[in-house]
């Protein structure tokens, strides 16, 4: 039997049709109808659906290559209700499973990375039962390991997934492998397998030191890890969450740079909420103690996902708004959220409140470019290089080395891309230097790496007088599947 949902505004509308979630899904063709008569479609291949141990997961995998077209933005307004956040989804299934008791996680993200989160919970003998529609998830914790003893997972390309189960998966018994895409073999991984192999792990990875990842497991010794932290932040993050379940105390010294730092307090935060503190000494030194077990807090609600965010704000910035975005505000615990204040920096007007954000520019007030430090908001950062084409004089965005080593090589294709719109890029080894155009150009196609930010903050360049097409719209689904739906919604 097949269920029939429609969602509609006075802007935009679209039709998905879908099977009952325990038999094979597939989607119709979508049509986007946009305001002003503009039409676009989006077709995508029936999508097979994995099934999971728990009757109710679904595992949605994308299909095919396909370009859409965002039309001229003259004014981006309205209010958008957040996905909820991609690094909240995935580390709070994690700690559920691992903890004691069950958790009901709410606003859970519905996109590609949780989906491999999810299967691969499921395949690990974690039993989740699922509801997308609901957006949520009930966690039954198996207080400790998990209870397969052998697995080969898939991951996809998200890093939120491969590390963070490389290392929870070396508390327990047994043979793992993990693995990806081919860019997951090309994103580093060796500083979280060495940081795993001293505290007693029997873990390896690819000569290069990239997925995939083998795993003996027999258990975490705990003692002291040296790990690096100028490649990525999750390495770190990864060992914290594993550490409760070391026999012994865990000490983690950052042996040089800890980029992305708000991500490691994130994690932290998160641990704290099931009941396990870990002692943090200047972002330096981090102490656990052994032999614990995470206590489910009952509940969790995730908020809405700053980066997400970033799109729709920079949107209101860019074009006048006010765009309002609702699920994260001055109490959120994400980094992005400081993204927001380099907006205002640079000329935009905000107002917050405890769960909401509003961007406008007031008329006659024009962006400024700015010369900023990026290396907390490295996922953000991408939607200010986008900003900058619209910012009187260059902007500078430093410290981003680790762009190189996220979905794409994000420095190269941000450079390429801005070029194609008009702007002059300078790419140096950790930072860009964008000289904007006057006025992007007209008729351009951006090419997306497969890389969801690269789509989405591209996306942005309509607001530049002119239609924008952006290929491979769906690699969006890593994290915000209806971003097109949603901007849509919202342009004037
Ligand atoms: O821990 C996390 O949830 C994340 C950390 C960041 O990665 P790096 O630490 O590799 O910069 C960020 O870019 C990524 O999207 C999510
Ligand atoms: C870098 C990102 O993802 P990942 O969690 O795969 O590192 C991102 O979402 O921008």
């Amino acid at each position: 039997m097949k269920t029939t949902r429609t969602v509609a505004s006075k802007e935009f509308a679209f039709v998905t049709t879908f099977a009952p979630t325990t038999k094979r899904l597939s989607f119709q063709p979508r049509t986007y109808v946009l305001r002003k008569a503009r039409v676009y479609t989006c077709s995508r291949r029936v999508t097979p659906v994995s099934q999971l141990q728990s009757r109710e997961c679904t595992y949605l995998k994308v299909g095919d290559l396909e370009t859409v077209t965002v039309p001229e933005i003259k004014n981006l307004t309205g209010t958008l209700v957040l996905p909820g956040s991609k690094s909240l989804s995935n580390r709070v299934l994690l700690l559920s499973a691992l903890a004691k008791g069950t958790t009901l996680v709410e606003n859970l993200l519905e996109s590609e990375d949780v989906s491999h989160m999810l299967e691969a919970l499921g395949l690990l003998g974690v039993k989740i039962e699922y509801q997308p529609s609901e957006k949520k998830a009930r966690v039954e914790g198996c207080g400790g390991p998990f209870p397969a003893s052998k697995g080969e997972l898939f991951l996809g390309n998200a890093g939120t997934a491969m590390r963070p189960l490389t290392a929870a998966l070396c508390i327990g018994n047994g043979d793992f492998t993990l693995d990806g895409v081919k860019r997951m073999r090309e994103r580093p991984i060796a500083d979280l397998v060495q940081g795993l192999q001293q505290l007693g792990a029997q873990v390896t990875c690819s000569e290069t030191g990239c997925p995939p990842v083998h795993i003996k497991a027999k258990g975490l010794h705990g003692g002291k890890a040296l790990v690096s932290g100028k490649m990525s932040s999750q390495f770190l993050s990864s060992l914290l969450m594993a550490a409760p379940y070391a026999k012994n105390d865990v000490v983690i010294e950052v042996q040089d740079e800890l980029i992305s730092v708000p991500y490691v307090l994130l994690t932290i935060e998160l641990m704290r909420r099931f009941g396990v503190t870990v002692e943090n000494e200047n972002n330096r030194i981090f102490r656990i103690a052994g032999n614990q077990c995470y206590t489910s807090p009952g509940s969790y609600f995730v908020e809405g996902d700053a980066s997400s965010a970033s799109y729709f704000l920079a949107g209101g910035a860019i074009s006048g708004g006010p765009v309002t975005v609702e699920g994260c505000g001055s109490d959120s615990i994400q980094g992005d959220i400081r993204f927001v204040h380099v907006l205002e920096k640079m000329g935009a007007t905000v107002s917050w409140t405890p769960h909401s954000i509003t961007v406008s520019r007031a008329k006659g007030k024009v962006l400024e470019g700015i010369d900023e430090d990026c290396v907390d908001i490295p996922d953000a950062a991408m939607t200010l290089a986008v900003v900058a084409l619209f910012a009187e004089g260059h902007t500078c965005l430093r410290n981003i080395y680790s762009w190189r080593v996220k979905e794409t090589d994000r420095l190269a294709a941000m450079s390429k891309e801005l070029m194609k719109l008009g702007a002059a890029v300078m790419e140096g080894q950790d930072y860009i230097v964008i000289y904007p155009p006057g006025r992007v150009r007209k008729n351009i196609t951006v090419s997306t790496y497969n890389d969801h930010r690269m789509a989405m903050s591209l996306s942005l360049a309509a607001c530049g007088g002119c239609p924008i097409t952006i290929e491979d719209p769906k690699c969006t689904w890593k994290t915000f599947p209806n971003y097109f739906e949603e901007l849509a919604r919202l342009i004037r």
